[in-house]
C-alpha cells in the first residue's frame, strides 16, 4: 500500500499526550473461513476494520503453522487496510525481505523469537515497512525496553500465542499500562496493540489500561454481520 496513506492511518491518530483519539480494530483472519478468505478480509474492511492481523506461526515457535508470504501477496488487491503482520517464528531475520515484499505494512516480531532483536528491528525498517515488537504474557515489558524508541508499535499478547478463541489472561493489562506511562515519559511514538481473548468485555478493561488497536479473531468471525462485532469494539472507547 501507499507510503503515505500508512503514515495517516497510523501515526498521525496520536495526539500530542500520547493517545489516541479512537481505538483502533484489526480483524485477525485467523479464525476466517480459509476457503473464502478474500471475502472474509473485504467483509472486515467494509465493516469499518483498520488493520488486517495476519498471524504467520511455523510449527516451532508456537505449535501451529499458518500462513507465509504468498497468501500475504495473494490477499494484497483486496483491500487498501494496513496488514498487520505479526510473526510467531524461529530467528524470524530469515525472512523479513520476503513479508515486505509480499505487502505486509507493519511487521512485528516476537522478543522472544531471536537473539538479535535490535538488529531485526533495524532489518524491518531498512526493509521499508513500519516495525513492531511483541511480548508473550510471560515475558516483562522490561526485556524490551531497550528497543522501545525504535519500534512503531508494541503488541502485548494476552493469550499465550498459536491458536485463536482462548481465554483472555487479565495480568498482562499491567504490561500495557506500563507501556502506555513509559511512552507518555520518554515521548516514544508506538501504538499499543492487545491480541488474544479480545471480546466486547475484555476490550473495555484494554483501552482503560491504554490500548491503541485491540485484534480480534474469533470475536468477530463469529458473527454473519461483521460489523456488529466491530461496532462493539469501537465503543470500548466511548
Ligand atoms: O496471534 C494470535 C494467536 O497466537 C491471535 O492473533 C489470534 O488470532 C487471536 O484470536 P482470538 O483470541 O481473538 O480468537
Ligand atoms: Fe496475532
Amino acid at each position: 500500500m501507499m507510503k503515505s496513506l500508512i503514515e495517516n492511518q497510523f501515526i498521525k491518530k496520536i495526539n500530542k499526550s500520547g493517545e489516541n483519539n479512537m481505538v483502533k480494530i484489526a480483524p485477525s483472519i485467523l479464525s476466517a473461513d480459509f476457503s473464502k478468505l478474500g471475502e472474509d478480509v473485504k467483509r472486515v474492511d467494509k465493516a469499518g476494520a483498520d488493520y488486517i492481523h495476519i498471524d504467520v506461526m511455523d510449527g516451532q515457535f508456537v505449535p501451529n503453522i499458518t500462513f507465509g508470504p504468498a497468501l500475504i501477496s495473494s490477499i494484497r488487491p483486496v483491500t487498501d487496510l494496513v496488514f498487520d503482520v505479526h510473526l510467531m517464528m524461529v530467528e524470524p531475520e530469515r525472512f523479513i525481505e520476503e513479508f515486505a515484499e509480499a505487502g505486509s505494512d507493519i511487521i512485528t516480531v516476537h522478543a522472544e523469537s531471536t537473539k538479535h532483536l535490535h538488529r531485526v528491528i533495524q532489518q524491518i525498517k531498512a526493509s521499508g515497512v513500519k516495525a513492531g515488537v511483541v511480548i508473550n504474557p510471560g515475558t516483562p515489558v522490561e526485556m524490551i525496553k531497550p528497543v522501545l524508541s525504535m519500534v512503531d508499535l508494541v503488541l502485548v499478547m494476552t493469550v499465550n500465542p498459536g491458536f485463536g478463541g482462548q481465554k483472555f489472561i487479565t495480568e498482562c493489562l499491567d504490561k500495557v499500562t506500563e507501556l502506555a506511562e513509559l511512552r507518555k515519559e520518554k515521548q516514544y511514538i508506538y501504538e499499543i496493540e492487545v491480541d488474544g481473548g479480545v471480546d466486547d468485555e475484555t476490550a473495555k478493561e484494554c483501552v482503560a489500561a491504554g490500548a491503541d488497536v485491540l485484534v480480534a479473531g474469533s470475536y468477530v468471525y463469529k458473527y454473519d454481520d461483521v460489523s456488529t462485532p466491530i461496532n462493539k469494539l469501537k465503543e470500548a472507547k466511548k
